[in-house]
């Protein structure tokens, strides 16, 4: 929608805001209507249909929790949920605003604003809202965002990733990255495997500030629990056995930039307190010593598990998850991004067909559509092997249905091999697993499948040792 054909309300308790926005935005709608008091907003939303509403997030200047704003903007969804709404905040606290991201406001602008900053964040709106998500409206206003470097509408490009997507899901992940890159919020990143979900940590540290600072990527998936701290804390010759040299931990490595923590989900409780610990306290001690090293990171943590359940039957602390999802992303499975597969694969065969010097490569019509039926369970990793599988076979300039093959190893129902074992033990640990993997670690789901209960399912996880 163009900004000359929109209907905005302003609701603000300060006078003086509200003239000075009238003067600027006036000119520049269809309609505008300023209210001083959000106890009117139920009535002015029932009699008019607006576009767009610009909401203050602190109506009482004694208090600054930014509270009311929520409550109002809560408010607003419940009786329209389509119409948009950006915060302003005169405080300048970037952890209210990006909570206003997630409860539901399209963006926000911080007090004082820049005249020409405030009509290109209401324009962008009205437009992204007009093109529902179809085209890419990734921010280029501020200090650290990329500009995008083809101009394409499908693609969010940086100066060394591209991520592809123009799902209406992707272009919101696309949207949060340009936004909240270049704050210090701590960001998780949600996703089943194969998603994105490094590549999305990497294009966020490359629109932050701290893009010229180290960015320190730890799989915590692959530490055992001895290596845990000595990895990320780091610790002095002599700590340990096998302590042969002073070494920098990860965590310390960061200081400055960014720390990428790869699967968060699957760290015991001991070493979630431990990383509470540095998180609250922002230091951290090397095994061996007793000095305290000040750090000074900005977090970034992804995990395929279903973390909020794990937290619901103590497996996962509370307060620590408080502590590293200031802002959230969910990347979904391929499955739901639509028309992505054929854009991904497009974008794939074009690498592959370069590296293995067979340019003029295509798709039959065929094999595109066997590429959009599948369901991908290994998401976009599992399409880019499948993908380069097809170009190294390809025999002519088109790659045919029957050279795609899915991968194996997502599909062991597939090898038809006979059971590698009779005994039921066996069998009943491996089933288990397997259920497990389907329904990556949701135990309600897997004991579903499995027809058991809850309860009986954690009997034989203990058992088994799983
Ligand atoms: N939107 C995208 N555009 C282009 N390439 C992508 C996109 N998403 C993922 N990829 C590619 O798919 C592969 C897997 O991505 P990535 O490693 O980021 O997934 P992940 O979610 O971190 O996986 P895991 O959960 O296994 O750690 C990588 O080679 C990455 O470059």
């Amino acid at each position: 929608m163009k900004l000359k054909n929109a209907k905005i309300l302003i609701v603000d308790d300060d006078p003086d805001v509200l003239l000075a926005m009238k003067m600027l935005l006036q000119p520049e709608v269809h309609q505008l209507t300023t209210e001083k008091n959000p106890e009117n907003l139920n009535a002015l939303i029932s009699r008019n249909k607006f576009d767009l509403i610009i909401l203050d997030m602190n109506f009482k200047s004694a208090l600054n929790t930014g509270n009311e704003g929520f409550f109002w903007l809560s408010k607003i969804r419940e009786q329209d949920k389509d119409v948009l709404v950006i915060m302003i905040t005169a405080y300048g606290d970037i952890d209210l605003a990006i909570r206003s991201l997630k409860e539901g406001a399209r963006d926000f602008v911080v007090k004082p604003w820049r005249n020409e900053k405030l009509i290109e964040v209401i324009s962008e709106a009205l437009d992204k809202q007009a093109s529902n998500g179809k085209s890419l409206n990734v921010s280029k206003s501020d200090s650290a965002s990329q500009p995008n470097k083809n101009g394409s509408a499908k693609t969010n490009t940086s100066n060394l990733i591209e991520l592809i997507g123009e799902s209406e899901a992707m272009q919101d992940v696309f949207y949060k990255i340009d936004k909240i890159g270049p704050t210090d919020a701590n960001v998780l990143i949600l996703g089943e495997n194969g998603t994105g979900k490094d590549l999305v940590a990497r294009a966020l540290h490359e629109r932050s500030l701290r893009n010229d600072k180290p960015y320190v990527a730890v799989d915590l998936g692959a530490l055992t629990e001895t290596l845990f701290e000595s990895e990320l804390f780091g610790h002095r010759k002599g700590a340990f056995t096998d302590a042969r040299e002073d070494r920098t931990g990860r965590i310390e490595a960061a200081s400055g930039g960014t720390l990428f923590l790869d699967e968060i989900g699957n760290i015991s409780l001991y070493q979630q307190a431990k990383l509470l610990s540095v998180l609250q306290n922002r230091h951290i001690v090397r095994l061996g010593t007793n000095q305290m090293i000040p750090v000074d990171i900005r977090l970034i943590c992804a995990t395929n598990v279903p973390i909020y359940e794990l937290a619901s039957e103590a497996r996962f602390r509370k307060d620590l998850i408080y502590r590293i999802n200031t802002v959230e992303i969910t990347l979904p499975p391929l499955r739901k991004r639509g028309n992505d597969i054929e854009l991904l694969a497009q974008h794939f065969l074009k690498i592959y067909s370069t590296k293995y010097n067979k340019s003029g490569l295509d798709f039959e019509p065929s094999a595109l559509l066997k590429l959009k039926q599948y369901n991908w369970p290994g998401n976009v990793r599992e399409l880019q092997h499948t993908i380069e599988r097809a170009v190294i076979m390809a025999g002519t300039a088109f790659i045919k249905a029957n050279e795609l093959s899915f991968s194996p190893i997502e599909h062991p129902e597939m090898t038809n091999d006979e059971p590698k074992t009779f005994q039921l033990h066996d069998i009943e640990k491996d089933t288990i697993l397997k259920a497990i993997e389907k329904h990556q670690g949701n135990i309600s789901k897997a004991a579903k499948e499995l027809g058991i209960t809850r309860t009986a399912l954690y009997r034989r996880l203990n058992k088994y040792d799983i």
